[in-house]
């Protein structure tokens, strides 16, 4: 059994199979093509895959328990016990209760989703409260050690840590149960250190965010009890998404034996760590290889920064920044992506190449890193782009009074108090997606495939006239994804034809690369708009991707500051707004569900985002007149940190997610002084279940009490693509027999 930590390591990867064999293995299993067997062995083939993958790479430290079946976070509240009884009282197979938490069942709704820091990957929310009784499951951690073991493999198994596993649970002060929880962590750790585990990695990314002094001694205290155990494996605590400040020193109190610093996120964390005295025969694990990022790493300065931590550590080992799981698996099997892109890029497997090499080229000098990357392609900047950025003024971002622009609106386009839409998507078809590939295949031609996309589209009018829905949308048929959609067409980007990577549970995403300048070819929207309100008398709502969720959304250049490349995507997308304008589109969406996902994660940066971020939203929607309703549409988060921003960016109306939070936002906003249109949603899109009209009617009238009807709008909490259309039609017929009830009082 080896003690020392080994010179490279990674601190995850990603779990889902270079074909997502996991989602399609998941999805058989829920559908109950397959049963639980057939499921668990092909989750040990994925992961001894992994595994293999990562001893053939010749990486010294392997962990494990990174699998997941939906969410590590909810496998971390099932390895200490925290499954609540509403989900234990079902009396499922500890299988399908872990899938009942993940997704609900009809009696049960399921735990929160939502942001995990500032990625698109989203976790279980734990529910903890006072009498939530913790207890020491670890069958899931020695299990996969001992499968690795069966390989020839010693691995070091992850758990989320007990600072962070409850500072991102919810409920009546999770916090307050540390030392409860710290208990059964020393159980779980008792029990590793029997089956011979040596090492135990315990993320606590909670503490890149503010953290107060107290939290920061609990952390103290939590490690200090773990670390004083007699029988225990030596703790490796990862810290990663940004600089840690005082919980660097507060960990050093600790006898844990390695500590994990993100350099990439992080740059700061170094001057700490100069600055922390001696670190007393520990190993330093220092994050030089971005998680979070396609590029390649620019070894020399990797390596440099490394040297620093081993000046003045005993021992250190070089890792990711955090874990894998935010870049796709492989970029080998990428063959149609321009060579001068491809050469930048490193994708899971190939930084975990670059984790070895660094790890060897500390031990033994640079003589064998490979040659620096040549400069960028020239094509890659737009000199016509970077003129226009150059010549805006402030007026490029500001549109009429917004009292005014409302009244003109509601002139124009006559709605009745109450207005009823949706937030664009319909459902995503089997029908649809396979059309998709076909065309990709080859199999079906361009018009063929146009064809069946107008029909759909047509289909969705009709329902949605049928339904008596006041401003209507044309349901993005043709979109692949909302931000994809949009990257395909615009010079600048690129997208992968297998680079998935996991959004939450079985849905994956195929993030663009951003390389270059930022260029619109043609329109990308305008056919498919005026397609749909050709159809119809009614308003058809044009639907675009704002400038800062495509960013979040992509892969993203590092060679120049987040505001100027979001200016350039705002730009393309001004354009569009004026041609759907011109084309006779009077309302336009514009989503920014993103908007809070990028928030940095300390305060001290966080006006400054703001700023660009509202920014780059006005340039795109302030070039039409003021006649144009300019929505928005904001999902997946709470929005209370940034209330003000939403007002700034000066939308007609804003669709927000409200219906899990009991319409809070709606005060949120009213004391914030918002005074435009807001559609909180009534209609909780991401579970199965169909709201009946006397809900929603009940959410409407909580809601009419804090806004006034006018300015009010009735939709759901966001689009529907990942819905069937049973459910929709239902909701729908519901969610507007509720707008017609509480219109009549
Ligand atoms: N980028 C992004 N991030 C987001 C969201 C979002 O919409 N987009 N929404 C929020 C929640 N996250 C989500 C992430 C993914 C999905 C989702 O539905 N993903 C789909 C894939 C969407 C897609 O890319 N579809 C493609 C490819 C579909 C596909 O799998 N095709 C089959 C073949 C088609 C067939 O015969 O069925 C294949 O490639 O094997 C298309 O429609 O063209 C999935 O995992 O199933 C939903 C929400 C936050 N973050
Ligand atoms: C994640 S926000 C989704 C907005 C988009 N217009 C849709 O309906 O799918
Ligand atoms: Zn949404």
């Amino acid at each position: 059994m080896s003690t020392t930590f080994g010179l490279s390591t990674v601190l995850g990867y990603p779990r889902i199979g270079g074909n997502r064999e996991l989602k399609r293995a998941v999805e058989a299993y829920w559908a109950g093509t397959i049963d639980e067997d057939t499921l668990e062995r092909t989750a040990a083939t994925l992961r001894a895959d992994v595994w293999q993958t990562l001893r053939n790479a010749r990486l010294a430290a392997i962990p494990s328990n990174t699998f997941s079946y939906y969410d590590h976070v909810l496998d971390t509240a099932v390895a200490v016990g925290a499954t609540p009884t509403r989900f234990t009282a079902l009396g499922l197979s500890k299988l399908d209760t872990y899938f009942a938490m993940a997704r609900g069942v009809d009696a049960e709704p399921a735990l929160e989703l939502t942001k995990w820091f500032g990625t698109n990957y989203h976790y279980l929310v734990p529910e903890i409260g006072p009498d939530t009784v913790f207890a020491a499951d670890p069958a899931k951690a020695l299990r996969e050690h001992a499968e690795a073991r069966a390989l020839g493999l010693e691995t070091r198994p992850v758990l989320v840590g007990p600072a962070t596993f409850l500072l991102l649970a919810k409920g009546d002060d999770p916090f307050a149960r540390l030392d409860d929880l710290v208990g059964v962590y020393a159980e779980i750790l008792a029990a590793l250190a029997d089956a011979g585990v040596s090492w135990v990695q315990l993320d606590e990314p909670a503490y890149a965010t503010d953290r107060g002094p107290d939290e920061i001694d609990a952390l103290r205290r939590a490690y200090a009890r773990l670390g004083a155990l007699r029988a225990r494996p030596k703790l490796f605590v990862a810290t990663y998404f940004g600089e840690i400040g005082d919980a660097l020193p507060a960990l050093l109190d600790t006898p844990v034996e390695a500590i994990g610093l993100d350099l990439v996120a992080g740059p700061g964390n170094l001057d700490r760590l100069a600055a922390a005295g001696p670190l007393g025969g520990r190993t330093i694990v220092a994050g030089l290889v971005d998680g979070h990022n396609v590029w390649r790493t620019d070894l020399r300065a990797a390596v440099a920064a490394g040297a620093v931590v081993a000046g003045l550590a005993d021992h250190v080992a070089v890792s990711t920044s955090c874990s894998l799981l935010h870049v796709p698996v492989d970029l080998s099997v990428e063959t149609r992506l321009d060579p001068g892109l491809h050469e930048r890029l490193a994708f899971a497997r190939q930084k975990v190449d670059e984790v070895v090499l660094l790890g060897r080229a500390l031990r033994d000098g640079t003589a064998h890193l490979p040659a620096p990357l040549p400069p960028p392609p020239a094509a890659w900047r737009h000199d016509e782009v970077r003129a226009r950025l150059a010549a805006l003024t402030a007026a490029d971002r500001r549109r009429g009074d917004s009292t005014a622009r409302a009244a003109r609106q509601q002139e124009l386009l006559g709605l009745p108090d109450l207005p009823t839409t949706t937030i664009g998507s319909f459902p995503q078809t089997a029908e649809l997606r396979g059309a998709r590939a076909a065309l990709a295949a080859g199999t079906l031609d361009d018009e063929g495939y146009t064809a069946l996309m107008r029909a759909e589209v047509r289909r969705v009018v009709r329902l949605q006239e049928d339904l008596g829905l006041d401003v209507l949308v044309h349901g993005e048929p043709e979109r692949n994804d909302m931000v994809q959609y949009f990257a395909e067409q615009l010079s600048g980007f690129a997208a992968t034809e297998h680079g998935w990577v996991q959004s939450y549970g079985s849905r994956c995403v195929r993030p663009p690369i951003l390389h270059g300048d930022v260029a619109r070819r043609a329109p990308m929207t305008v056919g498919w708009a005026t397609f749909a309100q050709s159809l119809t008398t009614r308003p058809v709502k044009g639907m675009l991707t704002g400038p800062v969720t495509v960013l979040a959304w992509s892969f993203v250049r590092t060679d120049q500051p987040l505001a100027a490349t979001a200016d350039q995507v705002a730009l393309a997308l001004r354009d569009e707004c004026r041609d759907l304008e011109a084309a006779g589109i009077r309302v336009i969406q514009v989503d920014e569900p993103a908007l809070r996902e990028t928030l940095p994660l300390r305060r001290a940066a966080q006006g400054a985002y703001l700023d660009w971020a509202v920014g780059a939203f006005r340039l795109a929607t302030s070039g039409v007149a003021d006649d144009t309703q300019i929505h928005t549409h904001l999902c997946y988060s709470e929005f209370g940190d940034v209330i003000t921003a939403i007002d700034a960016l000066d939308a007609d109306v804003t669709s927000i997610e409200a219906s899990r939070s009991k319409m809070e936002v709606l005060g949120d906003l009213a004391a914030a002084g918002y005074r435009r249109g807001v559609g909180p949603g009534v209609w909780d899109i991401h579970s199965p279940r169909v709201p009946s009209r006397e809900e929603m009617a009940e959410a409407l009238r909580h809601a009419v009490a804090a806004v006034p009807a006018r300015r009010l709008w009735v939709n759901p909490d966001c689009g529907l693509k990942t819905r069937g259309y049973a459910e929709v039609e239902a909701s729908l017929r519901h969610l507007v027999a509720a707008a017609a009830e509480v219109r009549a009082g």
